[in-house]
């Protein structure tokens, strides 16, 4: 009875501890140094990483660093976790998406940061560190958005998967070059790639480095839909009109709606069961509930 009464105690705070954002996968457990790994990264100046939170709760949040590319630099890595803890305390935020500047999205890590930290240590502490903040941005409970133009390659490709959905400019490509780097994804793109088109054509991707054109991606289930504009501003509207289909209504809502399926994606049935009752139970009778009720909705 007490054993059993401990084990409930357990896994629900296992659940809470999995729920909770702004929670790292990783600490000085797994040999992470994150301090020492900032300290690194610090040294590696050049380009943003900017957010705009606007009025209708989309945020935009841009990698600027047209001229390699909007290649990582290692103060962008860092600006990048800044810039999710920042979004983590935006309590009216709905949706967000990711651009880069330039008309292209992104080409992986700065090569020159990979040659100075091409070692075992600084290496591990880097994918950690780099995992930690993908994963609080899948986490986040805005519906997020990559906007896809040029090419997102590398870590530019893996960051792509930490987003709910991708939308891509006509001429764009998405490439996971790793394994012609010699490498593997390390941000997390492999195990984010695998839950968004399955193992087998995970697999073709990454072994054959394969680029994604934009109609490969939509058969593959990659992206939801390809744009009509290939120009910054342009396509940066249509996405925003595409989110705005999913972000309409109260915050409160948008941000249920996307932590329910969070919790069926990342939990086990049960516990994402129990997560989808307490959230149920946020939004039952709260006030667009009551106004929809009282207004006699029908959906039609
Ligand atoms: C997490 C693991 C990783 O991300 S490993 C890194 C994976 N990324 C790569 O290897 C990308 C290497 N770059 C490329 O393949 C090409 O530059 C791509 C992205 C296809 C663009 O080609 P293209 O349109 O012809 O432009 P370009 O090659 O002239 O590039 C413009 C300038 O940007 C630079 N650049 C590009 N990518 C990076 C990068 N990842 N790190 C550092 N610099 C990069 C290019 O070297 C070029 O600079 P420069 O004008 O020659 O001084």
């Amino acid at each position: 009875m007490a054993i059993s009464l401990w084990k409930n105690v357990l896994q629900t705070t296992k659940e809470r501890i999995l729920q909770q954002r702004g929670v790292s996968l990783y600490n000085s457990a797994h040999g992470y140094e994150e301090e020492a790994i900032k300290k690194k990264l610090q040294q590696f100046a050049g380009g943003s990483i900017t957010l705009s939170k606007e009025d209708d709760g989309i945020g935009i949040l841009t990698l600027n660093n047209p001229k390699l590319m909007n290649a990582f630099t290692g103060t962008m890595m860092l600006e990048l976790q800044e810039r999710v803890s920042e979004l983590e305390n935006w309590k009216d935020g709905k949706g967000l998406i990711i651009c880069g500047a330039g008309n292209t999205f992104c080409s992986g890590s700065d090569l020159n940061v990979v040659k100075a930290i091409a070692n075992s240590q600084d290496g591990m502490n880097m994918c950690m560190f780099m995992q930690n903040t993908l994963t609080r941005l899948m986490r986040l409970p805005l519906i997020s958005v990559a906007l896809v133009q040029g090419k997102a390659f590398g870590g530019g490709a893996e960051l792509t998967t930490a987003c709910d959905f991708r939308l891509m400019a006509p001429g764009s490509e998405m490439r996971f070059v790793h394994k012609r780097m010699g490498l593997v994804p390390g941000w997390g793109g492999a195990a984010r790639l695998v839950a968004i088109v399955g193992h087998r054509a995970a697999l073709r991707l990454l072994s054959g480095a394969t680029g994604v054109d934009p109609e490969m991606a939509r058969r593959l289930g990659l992206s939801e839909e390809t744009l009509e504009s290939s120009d910054g501003s342009g396509a940066l509207e249509e996405a925003r009109a595409w989110l705005g289909r999913h972000t309409e209504g109260p915050a409160s809502v948008v941000r249920a709606v996307k932590e329910v399926v969070a919790a069926g994606r990342e939990l086990p049935l049960e516990a994402a069961l129990r997560t989808e009752k307490d959230i149920f139970g946020r939004v039952w009778g709260g006030p667009a509930n009551l106004e929809a009720l009282a207004r006699r909705a029908k959906h039609k």
